[in-house]
């Protein structure tokens, strides 16, 4: 079943006189339980085509479905509540708020949610528990190490149980031990709670634990395949 779906989508932007036009026409599809991984040169559109699968930012043109719901076209209050319920997002920073502590950092984007206090505190804690970090839950990001505050991101990415999870570059900025230790996570999660990863990275080691590789240059897919040679992919399905 395809989870995210995107259709002829394109985006551009003004800079000046200059229009650019990182994503031209585009389709991909990824699959329920697939771990994606997409690199390429800096400024293809890989974390442009991140913030149009979250719903972030919207296309010029095209459609773009995720999790069963065609996000292109929803107000901003719907898309909030859509997102809060479908997705998360793993950033390179992890972008913690640093008055509060692992635990109320995690909580935050429940408070979207429907849900009893209980229930919430339930999630919050299984997240917590799912990084390996419940041990952590009172402690401030200034007293966490950087592996251990990716990992309080990425537990506020999953707590909401979303179907498809998206991260930039989430291994960017940490150290190669501490990288393999959150790459081996991010497939946890993908195989264990079986969510649906699409993981931007410049690390070709870290695209290496996708179940697909994905290459975005200019405008165009290229899908990295068996002994490493690049095949054109213009839309799924459709490979030359
Ligand atoms: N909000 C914006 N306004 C103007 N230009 C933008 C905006 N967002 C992205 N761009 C431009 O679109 C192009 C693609 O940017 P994007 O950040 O998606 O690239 P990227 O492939 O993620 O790059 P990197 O690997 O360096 O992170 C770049 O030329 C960038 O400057």
């Amino acid at each position: 079943m395809a989870l995210v779906e995107l259709r002829g989508v394109s985006k551009s932007f003004r800079k000046g006189d200059e229009t650019i036009t990182p994503l031209d026409n585009i389709d991909l599809v990824i699959e329920a339980g697939e771990f994606v991984s997409l690199m390429g040169p800096s400024g293809t559109g890989k974390s442009t085509l991140l913030n149009l699968v979250s719903g972030i930012d919207q296309p010029d043109s095209g459609t773009i479905s995720v999790a069963g719901t065609v996000v292109t076209g929803l107000s901003r209050s719907k898309l909030a509540d859509w997102r809060a319920a479908n997705l998360g997002y793993i950033f390179q920073t992890h972008n913690l708020i640093p008055v509060l502590t692992a635990y109320e950092n995690v909580e935050l984007p429940t408070l979207l949610l429907k849900l009893t206090s209980s229930q919430r505190r339930q999630r919050v804690e299984l997240a917590l528990e799912a990084v390996g970090l419940n041990d952590r839950a009172d402690h401030y990001p200034r007293q966490l190490s950087g592996g251990q505050e990716q990992r309080v991101g990425i537990a506020r990415a999953i707590v909401a149980h979303p179907k498809v999870v998206v991260a930039d570059e989430p291994t960017g900025s940490l150290d190669t031990e501490t990288s393999e230790q959150v790459q081996d996570l991010l497939q946890r999660l993908n195989r264990e709670l079986d969510i649906t990863m699409l993981m931007v990275t410049h690390d070709s080691d870290a695209a290496c634990i996708a179940s697909r590789q994905l290459i975005l240059d200019r405008g165009k897919f290229l899908e990295k395949g068996v002994g490493g040679a690049g095949m054109v992919v213009d839309s799924v399905g459709d490979k030359r």
